[in-house]
């Protein structure tokens, strides 16, 4: 199986803060990957480097082959990015959004599948400013889609989600990946990441303390369940 994403001992300072530090890990294609630690952990931070939007201190990025600062443009071509609300604006509609997007790219997907595929196509006139959070959440998601992208990233994935909604969007993204996407994540939901997560690093202060599947991280701690045993890595509380 191929590498999508490969990092080595990448470090990252906000002047005296080590917001990274030397942190090493590998994607393969088809995988779910998760990034996993409390608020200020480096999640994000990480996530930049790998798609080339912040520099870094040191360590090595290839993200399909390409180096992320350097290939930039070309990357964007194949990733799909799922970015917070405040990049929008508000006063357009949810299909002309979708269209905006899809003319960025040469091999975007049907954003009327997506639409539908997430719930949505009942809301392709109204604006975005009219969608309730949840809708916004998976609108967002179908726009990190639209790219037909090979790796997509989806930082807190389904927050703000009620339960039926973080279902269907786990059962799209499951049919997705088994049809060849690979995803990388971040989430605060424990349940979320057994659902869909292959492997996956948390991270505590910028340093890595666990990487490996969720069984693994399971046997390697004192605990049973998996939310247990991640505060235990995180924050060593007592299972
Ligand atoms: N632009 C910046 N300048 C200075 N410090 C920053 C900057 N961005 C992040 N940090 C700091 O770096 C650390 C890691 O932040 P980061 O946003 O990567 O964490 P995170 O794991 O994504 O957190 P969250 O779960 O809250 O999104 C934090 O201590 C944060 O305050």
């Amino acid at each position: 199986m191929d590498t999508i994403i490969n990092v080595e001992n990448l470090t990252k300072y906000y002047g005296p803060l080590k917001a990274v530090d030397d942190l090493s890990l590998s994607v393969k294609r088809g995988e779910v990957y998760g990034l996993l630690g409390a608020n200020g952990a480096g999640k994000s931070t990480t996530i930049e480097c790998v798609l080339g939007t912040r520099q870094y201190d040191s360590g090595k990025i290839t993200i399909l082959g390409m180096d992320p600062i350097k290939d930039r443009k070309r990357l964007f071509e194949h990733v799909g990015v799922q970015f917070q609300e405040s990049n929008y604006q508000e006063k357009i509609t949810v299909a002309e959004l979708c269209k905006v997007t899809q003319s960025l790219y040469k091999e975007a997907s049907d954003y009327n599948e997506l639409l539908e595929q997430f719930h949505l196509v009942d809301k392709k006139k109204s604006m975005i400013s009219e969608l309730s959070g949840g809708q916004k959440q998976r609108l967002f998601i179908v726009l990190a889609l639209i790219a037909n992208p090979e790796v997509v990233f989806l930082d807190e994935l389904t927050t703000g989600l009620d339960t039926r909604a973080r279902r269907d969007v786990w059962s799209c993204l499951t049919s997705m990946k088994e049809n060849g996407l690979t995803i990388f994540l971040t989430s605060h939901y424990m349940d979320e990441v057994e659902a869909l997560c292959d492997n996956l690093t948390i991270l505590n202060n910028g340093k890595t303390i666990f990487q490996g599947t969720v069984e693994e991280a399971i046997r390697q701690s004192p605990c049973e369940r998996f939310e247990d045993a991640y505060l235990w890595y995180t924050e060593k509380e007592v299972c």
